[in-house]
């Protein structure tokens, strides 16, 4: 067993819920694949071969798809439910049972109300009309309905409990799969969308069909609508006798028709959720153009640039494109339906309902009372089947969004190796040695390699500089040493072992980074520089030791809360206000985040990773241009400073140092330079060694000093 961070595991440990999802999951790799396949099956348009519909988009409501919904609802509903019940089985076997006791509540207040107004009735017509039974009636009410609003309450108080401990476990486990998602698995479209959809599952446990998603939980109101709908029904069944079962349903049906000829597109997609590829990057345009337009950090070039009428033009003609496509006469074919359904055919049936209200009323055991509650139970039985209708549908779309969270929680990593393949990290005294053997690689959707059989050596402890011109690879490469992309060809072995049997997490515990487009954080000084090693970022002392090393000292110092200032990763922070005490609202500066330059952003980040390269578990220092911002003096001052910190305090070498520059007076410091151009290695060696072979490094220095 490899080691891991300590911190990460108790902190996980504490906070994590109960069980996770992913790991109680007993179902096997091709239950998995099978929720996946059948998952990504439903996004298929059938018009359209090779098209995919977008994350989020409404599936019709069709033979396949109801068989996909089936092995999506097989396959993981039943683990995901039975993990969710598990959270709070007492409190949700309540919830469940409640839903279908209170969808018996409509009838039995409607049934209620009747009984008063017969009373009332026969008070009247009888003449023997007495206070006290009016009283005794009204009370009799007023009891029925304390005791509703008592289950009622009970009931809401008990489901937020259950909601909410079932959208905090979905969350976490979302959250947690999100940070182990490395880099080429992210990259991967199927991937993003989905993630994207399993978002939107997760979003549905805000409770009752918010955002007009469900979550699993809130099938159970197809019960409570179910037995809600058989309480009007025998309602209707008893004020009829069943003599008049002929013309009840005339008037049920007629009174349904038009609802289902309004949603004649049960099952249909929704106009703006069914588009395709093509037009939802119509929309993603539309979006980011409208977002350039509201964007703050962008303004300056925005203005000086005149990009505002391109801007204006470009973002119309994609809004206009897409109102077109989603307009309700773009085709044709929907013109008649939506005549059809723009009538109110139920205002027309109306009077047929009436039928069977007039032969009641000239049968002699027909009451007021009756009369009203037959009136009022038809009306909601066209209601509830409504809500049937879309809450039907609500939950078919559910299925796909859940087979989209079970898939996404089995997502692995592309670069975790399998469990069997796992070999432990083991260091060597003086750093790590890097063998680089054919390495090629080309980025996702690109033509053209990146890295084209890039081979090279470099022993523990050795420190090499990586240079060439623009494009040629070299980020590339550094990437691909420090496991951040893999590699499509070739060998690269650390210490001797193929690097891919490593867990990237405990590799990565080796080394320590400033990328060349290192992270700016929305947070204070304090975090940006103590991320570096999360563990000592409470310890002020390591941090202002970081801090120091990577010379962001003089500046940090001035800064208006030292350490504790917020930093303003746009570079556009607008300023928010603060009340006076005359309660007045100023733009406040003191809540500001501060801004700072190019160099003072690359010092943090140099700071950042000082954080732990002078721990002893590192083996690695890899730079990519960390000083391009800094100007010669405090370059040498931070290549000092990389050099004391890879050394042991007896002065031997301890850790092996990769930097990348264009500064070619930098790159003497180094034991081996490696010249890249056009994605491979062409020359490698010591500086004098290259100056003598007078090729493209000697060209290049030569140019450069
Ligand atoms: N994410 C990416 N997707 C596709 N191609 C990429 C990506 N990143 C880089 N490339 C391409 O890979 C090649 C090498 O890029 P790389 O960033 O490694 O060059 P570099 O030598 O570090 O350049 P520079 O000196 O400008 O930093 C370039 O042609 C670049 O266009």
């Amino acid at each position: 067993m490899c080691h891991h961070p300590k911190l990460h595991h108790s902190h996980a440990h504490h906070l994590s819920p109960a069980r996770s999802f992913r790991r109680s999951k007993p179902s096997s790799q091709a239950d998995r694949d099978c929720v996946h396949n059948a998952w990504l099956a439903s996004r298929t348009v059938p018009t359209r071969k090779s098209s995919y519909l977008v994350p989020g988009a409404q599936r019709p409501l069709n033979k396949p798809n109801i068989r996909l919904a089936y092995i999506i609802a097989h396959k993981c509903a039943f683990d995901l439910v039975k993990v969710l019940w598990s959270l709070h089985p007492v409190r949700t076997t309540l919830m469940m049972l409640l839903n279908i006791v209170r969808g018996f509540f409509p009838a039995f207040r409607g049934y209620s109300q009747a009984m008063i107004v017969d009373e009332l009735q026969a008070l009247i017509s009888s003449g023997r009309f007495t206070w006290s039974r009016l009283v005794k009636l009204m009370t009799a009410e007023i009891l029925r309905r304390a005791l509703e609003s008592l289950i009622d309450s009970f009931a809401t108080t008990n489901e937020n409990i259950v909601q909410e401990s079932a959208r905090f476990f979905v969350e976490y486990q979302q959250v947690a799969q999100r940070l182990r998602l490395d880099v080429p698995t992210l990259a991967d479209p199927v991937v993003r969308d989905c993630l994207q959809e399993s978002d939107l599952f997760v979003r549905s446990f805000n409770g009752m069909g918010g955002f007009g998603l469900l979550s699993p939980f809130d099938f159970v109101q197809l019960f409570a609508l179910l037995s809600e709908l058989a309480s009007h029904i025998l309602v209707l069944l008893s004020l009829t006798g069943g003599t008049n079962l002929g013309v009840l349903l005339l008037s049920v049906l007629s009174a349904i028709f038009p609802l289902l000829l309004s949603r004649g597109g049960f099952g249909s997609l929704h106009p703006d959720s069914s588009y395709t590829q093509q037009e939802a990057r119509t929309a993603e345009r539309q979006e980011r153009l409208r977002n350039l337009a509201h964007s703050d950090c962008h303004r300056p070039e925005i203005l000086l640039f005149g990009l505002g009428p391109w801007i204006l033009q470009s973002w119309a003609s994609a809004r206009k494109s897409m109102l077109y496509a989603e307009g309700p006469l773009s085709s044709k074919q929907s013109v008649l339906p939506h005549f059809l359904g723009s009538i109110n055919i139920s205002d027309l049936l109306f009077a047929v309902q009436n039928i069977p209200l007039l032969l009641m009323l000239q049968s002699s055991s027909s009451s007021l009372g009756s009369l009203a509650l037959y009136r009022s139970s038809i009306q909601s039985v066209v209601f509830t089947v409504g809500n049937l209708l879309t809450t039907t549908r609500m939950a078919f779309q559910g299925i796909f969004l859940m087979g989209a969270f079970c898939a996404a929680m089995n997502i692995q990593p592309k670069l975790e190796p399998a469990d069997e393949e796992v070999e432990c990290y083991s260091s060597l005294p003086n750093g790590m040695k890097i063998e680089a053997r054919h390495l090629s690689y080309t980025y996702p959707g690109s033509k053209d390699a990146s890295l084209k059989n890039v081979s090279f050596t470099l022993e523990a402890g050795e420190r090499l500089a990586i240079v060439g011109y623009n494009g040629s690879g070299k980020s590339t490469l550094a990437k691909v040493i420090l496991r951040i992309i893999d590699f499509s060809q070739g060998d690269l072995l650390v210490n001797g072992v193929d690097v891919r049997r490593f867990s990237p997490s405990e590799y990565h515990r080796r080394v320590t980074t400033v990328f060349q487009g290192f992270s700016k954080f929305n947070s204070t000084v304090r975090e940006n520089v103590g991320f570096g090693y999360i563990q000592k970022l409470g310890s002020q002392t390591a941090v202002e030791q970081a801090i120091r090393l990577g010379e962001a000292d003089t500046f940090v110092d001035s800064l208006p809360n030292g350490l504790k200032t917020k930093l303003d990763a746009s570079g556009f922070e607008p300023m928010t206000y603060s009340s006076t005490p005359s309660g007045v609202s100023q733009p406040s500066s003191s809540r500001v985040h501060h801004g700072l330059s190019g160099g003072e952003w690359q010092r943090i980040a140099i700071s950042r990773a000082f954080m732990r390269a002078d721990r002893p578990e590192i083996d690695l220092l890899l730079f990519d241009e960390p000083t391009s911002s800094l100007d010669a003096h405090a370059q040498n001052r931070i290549f000092d400073t990389i050099d004391e910190v890879s050394r042991s305090p007896s002065g031997a070498r301890s850790k092996t140092v990769i930097f990348i520059t264009h500064r070619l007076s930098t790159a003497r410091r180094a034991d081996k330079i490696a010249m890249m151009e056009n994605g491979t290695i062409t020359e490698f060696g010591s500086h004098e060694a290259l100056l003598q072979k007078g090729g493209s490094y000697a060209t290049l220095y030569q140019a450069s000093v």
